[in-house]
């Protein structure tokens, strides 16, 4: 099609295309009237509306009701109401905004004059009780027709000059009403003798309607005035097509579901392709003309007119980094078929497609098995029922009459197809991969998936449920947007009170730097609990917390936090939380605990935590019981993994114990040194559990069992650091009295062993090839001479040493801070991180 603006001309045509939000309240339409007027500055302009807000429901709902015989009227009445209401708004707006070069007249004689036929036509619809395609797309015509009459009175009130065209007078069509296909040559032709008439003025033209060449009146179909608008743009061969809508543009994915949802700067016309397939821009037939006639668009936002919008054209961006949009098509049925022997020569695929089409069921993916065996097809799910209806009746015999064995059919609802979209697909490797690892790492199983034959599209049919989560990980893990993960943090003691502040300070930088955004949705005390699921401020937890009147009711709060994305268990306490951390897992909630007890209860009730996290493929981290955020654990889940046989763990696990043994040696008393221990905040929450070994015994055991070891703490040999006579009391007062009446024995035996040469240690050991009536792993204090390891250790200081079958002459050493606040609290948060960025699909 040869473009039909004049070559003499200065600049070609823009065509400015004005969607139901734009025209169908006066703040609006006064932002597209300034618009209009300012692109006509620059050179001509033809312009497009649809009908306001919802005229075309209205007008539906008028018909409807007529053919059943009730009254049309009021519905007639309301369209009036709201068409003369915006004219006259709009009209006051301009006048006080001084723009006005006339006073119009006022329009509601015209508009009802506009609606007379209306009224008759449904009059009659009304008498026939018949109401037929064809006649819906006449009453149809009356809300574009109403949007013309408006938009060009109040523009050539503020002095732009405009004609009116009712886009039926030049868009042909063929006679599938509803639906009509417009052609373009006749309509070219018809707009050429048209044009001649607007001798510079800016063109208003009704979207959405075309005519049969013998006059009646018909309907473009979904999104018809953008059709309208690309096949004007098309014959005057425009140099751009306006899409002026209520968002700035197209998005990287739903923005209801995901909150960092951008608008994607640039699209290829083959990306816009993709993406009217699955609903979104344009309906792909309004695309072919701009691609045919090469014609740039541009998606903005009336409301929003500085923002740039989403320019769509043929070469797309030049970005090879990421896809361009995440796009979640909800409420779908998945049917699956398998046959339980092959079909001869018959195709499955083939055979479900035609039996769905000649239903009139649409399709949105459909996927075969390698050589056919099985297919499944994902429909709307209002169209299961007969989706499965007609696959059955097409499935009960085989084409020569024969019965086939079909296993029964699935239907799997509701199912959400969720695709990824982008021309950089084709040419980046590893997009499946990063896709479905994505998915995978949230326990999001993949019903079918699809990868488009063009290579700009790679689809995955998943669980409803899954829907929000799915879409922010994958939306996250393309680098589209920062990874949200949501805590709930139980305990504000010593650590949890160092991890909030180190949330607070990295906050801002984790999502800048590594596209990591930590929200805090919650914070448990022993007393109550604060939940917000829009996100704490870091900085507020603790007047928030102290507000709050709320209980702290564990299965609600993690209810609520499973419904956010990437929920994390974050326990900050000493308690027996094995319970709490089995809720968590099995709801979907990704656990990271400093808390050494769920990891030393007995080993059913451990092992079965593990099982329920592989199972549920949720994380549970626990970095920092062993040696707070030394890198213990995982050097020796490195270690087990890679096959290295251990033959030794030893070292000193307790930097209380090792804090507590430096100032015995210089001389400070026992209870002095532990109270100065436990205000530094290295003890446990009662020193208790350190003084009498338990603490250490808890770590041993941890690191036992991670070589397999079956083993429950009874089996642990304990010695404590201090006389056993001072450990009885709960009431921390009276415990320090009764640690005090000990401080002179512990003193004395310091000093004989600094006579001998020798310092205290606790250390511990474990030895998995122990003999029989052995214990394979022990804790308690030793006076170990000045040449060994850890007669050097300073303050809080603690060492691992892993003997192992590589690292047998030298072992594999791990040294540094074994306990405090801060230490502690940055290897939970490095905890989180590792869930965070595993996420990101990197
Ligand atoms: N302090 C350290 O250096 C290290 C501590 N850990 C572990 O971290 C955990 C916390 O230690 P700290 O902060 O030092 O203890 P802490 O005693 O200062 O804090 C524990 C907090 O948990 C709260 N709490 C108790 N029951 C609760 C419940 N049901 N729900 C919510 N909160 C509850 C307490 O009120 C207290 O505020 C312990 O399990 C400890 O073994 C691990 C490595 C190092
Ligand atoms: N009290 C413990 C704290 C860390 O687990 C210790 O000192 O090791």
């Amino acid at each position: 099609m040869t473009p039909q603006h004049d070559p003499g001309q200065a600049r070609p045509f823009r065509v400015m295309k004005f969607g139901g939000s734009s025209v169908g309240a006066a703040d609006r339409l006064f932002q597209a009237l300034d618009l209009i007027a300012r692109e006509r500055q620059a050179g001509p302009v033809a312009v497009v509306v649809s009908a306001m807000a919802d005229t075309t429901d209205r007008l539906i709902a008028a018909v409807d009701a007529a053919a059943a015989g009730l009254a049309a009227d009021p519905h007639v009445d309301a369209i009036e109401a709201l068409v003369v209401g915006v004219a006259r708004d709009l009209t006051d707006r301009l006048q006080r905004a001084g723009l006005l070069v006339h006073v119009p007249e006022d329009l509601s004689p015209a508009i009802a004059e506009l609606m007379r036929p209306l009224r008759q036509l449904l009059l009659g619809v009304g008498l026939v009780r018949e109401r037929t395609l064809q006649t819906r797309d006449l009453a149809l015509s009356f809300g574009e027709r109403a949007s013309v009459l408006v938009v060009r009175a109040l523009l050539v009130a503020r002095g732009v000059d405009a004609v009116a065209v009712d886009a039926r007078d030049w868009t042909v069509t063929d006679d599938r009403f509803g639906q009509a296909t417009p052609d373009l040559g006749a309509s070219a032709l018809q707009l050429g003798d048209l044009s001649a008439a607007w001798s510079g003025a800016v063109s208003v033209h009704t979207g959405f309607l075309g005519r049969t060449r013998d006059g009646r009146t018909t309907t473009l179909g979904r999104n018809g005035s953008d059709y309208t608008a690309a096949l004007l743009a098309q014959i005057l061969g425009a140099a751009e097509l306006q899409i002026w809508t209520d968002v700035s543009g197209v998005m990287t994915a739903d923005p209801d579901l995901v909150l960092e949802a951008y608008p994607v700067a640039h699209l290829s016309q083959a990306e816009a392709l993709e993406l009217g397939d699955l609903g979104m821009i344009l309906h792909p037939r309004t695309m072919a003309p701009l691609i045919e006639a090469r014609i740039p668009l541009r998606v903005r936002n009336t409301a929003r007119p500085a923002d740039p919008g989403t320019l769509i054209d043929v070469v797309g961006t030049r970005d090879e980094r990421h896809p361009v949009c995440v796009v979640s098509t909800e409420d779908l049925a998945l049917l699956d078929l398998e046959t339980r022997r092959r079909l001869g020569h018959e195709r499955i695929g083939e055979r479900a497609l035609r039996a769905l089409a000649n239903a009139g069921v649409p399709v949105w993916v459909g996927t075969a098995a390698p050589r056919d065996r099985a297919f499944a097809v994902a429909v709307a799910r209002q169209d299961a029922a007969r989706a499965e209806a007609a696959l059955s009746a097409e499935f009960g015999r085989t084409t020569e009459g024969e019965p086939v064995e079909l296993a029964p059919i699935r239907v799997r609802q509701p199912v959400t197809l969720l695709t990824l979209v982008g021309e950089a697909m084709g040419r980046t490797p590893n997009v499946a991969g990063r896709f479905f690892g994505a998915l995978g790492q949230i326990g999001v199983l993949v019903r079918a998936s699809a990868q488009g034959a063009g290579e700009r599209s790679i689809s995955a049919v998943i669980d409803g449920e899954d829907t929000a989560t799915a879409v922010r990980t994958v939306h996250a893990a393309f680098n589209l947007a920062a990874q949200e993960v949501n805590l709930l943090v139980l305990g504000k003691g010593t650590v949890g009170r160092e991890l909030l502040a180190q949330i607070a300070a990295q906050q801002q930088a984790l999502a800048s730097n590594q596209d990591v955004f930590i929200k805090l949705a919650g914070v448990v005390d022993s007393k109550r609990a604060v939940f917000d699921p829009a996100g704490i401020p870091a900085a507020q937890w603790d007047v928030r917390l102290q507000e709050s009147h709320v209980p702290p009711d564990i299965p609600a709060l993690l209810e609520r936090l499973r419904r956010l994305p990437v929920p994390i268990l974050v326990d900050c306490t000493a308690e027996d939380t094995s319970a709490v951390y089995e809720a968590a897992l099995a709801c979907g909630i990704h656990v990271v605990g400093a808390n050494k007890r769920p990891l030393a209860a007995a080993w059913p009730i451990r092992q079965g935590l593990m099982d329920m996290a592989r199972k549920r493929h949720r994380r549970w981290e626990y970095e920092t019981t062993v040696g707070a955020s030394l890198p213990v654990i995982d050097t020796l889940k490195g270690l087990v993994r890679t096959g290295d046989a251990i033959l030794r763990i030893e070292g000193s696990f307790s930097g209380t114990l090792g804090y507590l043994a430096g100032e015995l040696s210089r001389g400070v008393p026992l209870s002095h040194a532990v109270r100065d221990a436990r205000a530094r905040g290295y003890t446990e929450p009662h020193p208790r559990d350190d003084l009498s070994g338990l603490d250490v015994a808890r770590k041993a055991l941890i690191l036992a069992r991670e070589l397999g070891m079956e083993l429950d703490l009874d089996a642990v040999a304990i010695e404590p650091f201090a006389p056993p006579e001072a450990l009885g009391h709960d009431d921390l007062e009276r415990f320090f009295l009764a640690l005090a009446e000990q401080d002179a024995a512990v003193a004395a035996r310091i000093e004989r062993m600094r006579q001998a040469g020798r310092v205290l240690r606790y250390l511990a050991q474990i030895d998995p090839s122990a003999p029989a009536g052995v214990p394979a792993v022990r804790v308690g204090p030793v006076e170990v001479e000045p040449d060994h390891p850890a007669a050097r250790l300073r303050g809080t200081e603690a060492f691992v040493a892993f003997t192992t079958d590589r690292h047998r002459a030298y072992p594999l050493l791990v040294q540094g801070a074994g306990a405090g606040g801060a230490v502690t609290a940055a290897g939970v948060l490095t905890d989180i991180l590792k869930i965070a960025m595993s996420l990101r699909g990197r």
